[in-house]
Formats: structure tokens, C-alpha cells, sequence
């Protein structure tokens, strides 16, 4: 195990920099501080020698993506302090730390979902557990529907861009008291999923020889658990969505403002129903087959790209 001292979100031991106060508001008393997600990140620390520098979320039915990892050191959420557990079938529920491409890496097996019953704020604080932990860049997948009538289930969808529906609603990661030790109260979102990532993702697909079904398009996060209406997907399709889910957006949301570059890669797993004389049905059983199908190519894929991305991860001051 080594040794934990030194400063702040670099890998070695993570201090509070000062103690704030933050104002009272109606649940602000259920939050984690930012004291507790350090005491969260020490106790990673001391469990393991792995110092990442770039985290990934495994989507639905994309856990291997994890197997990726060499010299793994798995650590089961619910002995990690402060963390909530995975409810979902298709989410193991552990951290694994190694390396990808001799990268060291952590990666999430398993993420928290709203429709499990999580606030926004509590399904992000593993983004925020990473940044402590000294990672600087965050690779998202998640299962999706295709509603991009040129998609096909398999293929895999670069997030260009994305579109809040929840935030809408007034319902977001960063709702509340901000602690500035994160980042800022008013965080840009225009330049959210790094642009560096997206060009070199593109050109790893060509060398993968897979690029015919590599897309790039807009991702909506909507609450779940049901699937969408054939209306709502019509109204999402006029807004300019090309895949729909139930995650991803909190989580790069929480990871722009405390200054983590991002990638998000969605696997288009069903086909989006936008008309009523269509007979086939949305099912996570389907997600979870269109995961296993692909997991060779996307376990190639995230490795190639760990390997390319970590070139222009910023260097510490
Ligand atoms: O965790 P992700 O976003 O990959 O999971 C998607 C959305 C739902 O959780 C589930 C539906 O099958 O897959
Ligand atoms: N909301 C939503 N999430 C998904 N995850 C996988 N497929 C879908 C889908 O069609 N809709």
C-alpha cells in the first residue's frame, strides 16, 4: 500500500483546502461535503497504489469494458465510505483500478441511475471521488436508443453534444449550495465533451477499421426507468436528439465543473419507435445482448483511445 501524505487532487492524498460554510437549503443537510468525498477518496487511496488519471464509467451491459484492465484491484461499493450501491442488472458495483495501455485507470462497474431512487447530486459523486482522486479525463458509455433513423442497433455513437431534458426541469447535478472547491457556480457547458477526443475517437475508428459504425451525434438523458412514447420520441427527434438514455448527462455535467476533459461513447442497443404501426418493444434485456455482442470491439476500441487521449491530458502545474 503506499504511503498517503502530500496535497490536494493529485493522486497522493487529498487535504481540504479550507473548511466552508455553506448556506442552508432544504437538503443540504443530506449532501456530502466535500470532506466527505475526501475522506471517500483517502480510503481509495490507501487501498491501492493504482494513481489514475483517467476514469471510465461502464454503461449497461458493458461491464467488460473493465477487463480491460491489467493488475486490477477491484474494491465493492458498498465497503467504499459515503458510496451508494448498484441496483441495476448489468452494473456489478465496483471500482476496479489498473492500468489500460499502461495508463493507470479506475474504472466505475456499475453507475448510479436516478430512476434507482438517487438524487442527480448523489448519482455524480463517484465524478467527483475521480477528480479527488487525480483523474483528468472521463470516458462515459452508456446503452442508448437509436433514434437517428440512419443508426443501427451496434453501432457506436461519439457524443458530440448533448441535451439536458432534466435540467429543464430545474433538475441538476450541480442544483444547490456550490462549493467553488469543485468549480464554479455557473459552469459553461458549450464545450462539453472535449473536442481533441472526438477527432482522435474518429481516427482510432478508422484504424479499428470500424468507423462505418462509428457515428457522432446528440445525446438526451431522460429519468426512466420506463422506455420513451412514440410521442415523446417524436418530440426528441424534432428537437435534434440522435440517442436516447437515462444517464451521462449529470455525470459530465459534474465532471465539466470541476474541470475534467470528457469523452462519452453511447452503444445503440435498440432501435427508437417513433410510429405506432411499429410492433417492437424497448427491453432491457435487449441492451443488455447488444453489450455482450459488441464487448470485444468496445473493449479494443476504449483501450485504443485511453491510449491516444492520455497525450492531451493537461500536466501538473
Ligand atoms: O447506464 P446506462 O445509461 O448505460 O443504462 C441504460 C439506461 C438504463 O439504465 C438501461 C435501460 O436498459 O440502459
Ligand atoms: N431512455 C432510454 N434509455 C435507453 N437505454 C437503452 N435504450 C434506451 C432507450 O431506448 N431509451
Amino acid at each position: 500500500m503506499a504511503p498517503v501524505n502530500a496535497d490536494i487532487v493529485n493522486g497522493s492524498k487529498v487535504t481540504s483546502p479550507v473548511k466552508k460554510t455553506l448556506p442552508e437549503v432544504e437538503d443540504n443537510g443530506k449532501r456530502y461535503s466535500y470532506e466527505m468525498l475526501v475522506e471517500t477518496a483517502n480510503f481509495l487511496l490507501s487501498k491501492t497504489d493504482v494513481r489514475p488519471v483517467i476514469g471510465v464509467i461502464c454503461g449497461s451491459g458493458m461491464g467488460s469494458l473493465a477487463e480491460n484492465i491489467s493488475q486490477p484491484e477491484c474494491i465493492a461499493y458498498e465497503d467504499i465510505p459515503n458510496f451508494p450501491i448498484s441496483t441495476v442488472e448489468g452494473h456489478h458495483g465496483k471500482l476496479v483500478f489498473g492500468y489500460i495501455s499502461d495508463v493507470p485507470v479506475v474504472a466505475m462497474q456499475g453507475r448510479f441511475h436516478y430512476y434507482e431512487g438517487y438524487p442527480l447530486w448523489k448519482c455524480c459523486l463517484p465524478v467527483r471521488v475521480m477528480k479527488l482522486l487525480g483523474v483528468k479525463a472521463l470516458i462515459a458509455t452508456n446503452a442508448a436508443g437509436g433514434l437517428n433513423p440512419n443508426y443501427k442497433i451496434g453501432d457506436l455513437m461519439i457524443v458530440r453534444d448533448h441535451i439536458n431534458m432534466m435540467g429543464f426541469a430545474g433538475n441538476n447535478p450541480l442544483h444547490g449550495p456550490n462549493d467553488e472547491r469543485f468549480g464554479p457556480r455557473f459552469p459553461p457547458m458549450n464545450k462539453a465533451y472535449n473536442y481533441e477526443f472526438r477527432k482522435v475517437a474518429k481516427e482510432v475508428a478508422k484504424e479499428l477499421n470500424i468507423d462505418n459504425m462509428v457515428r457522432e451525434g446528440v445525446y438526451t438523458c431522460l429519468g426512466g426507468p420506463n422506455f420513451e412514447t412514440v410521442a415523446e420520441l417524436n418530440m426528441l427527434k424534432m428537437l435534434g436528439v440522435d440517442a436516447v438514455g437515462m444517464s451521462t448527462v449529470h455525470e459530465v455535467i459534474t465532471a465539466r465543473h470541476c474541470d475534467m476533459s470528457v469523452f462519452a461513447l453511447s452503444l445503440i442497443t435498440n432501435e427508437c419507435v417513433t410510429s405506432y404501426d411499429h410492433d417492437a418493444e424497448a427491453n432491457h434485456e435487449e441492451v443488455l445482448d447488444v453489450g455482450r455482442m459488441r464487448q470485444d470491439i468496445l473493449r479494443d476500441y476504449v483501450s485504443k483511445l485511453v491510449n491516444r487521449f492520455v497525450k492531451y491530458l493537461p500536466q501538473n502545474p
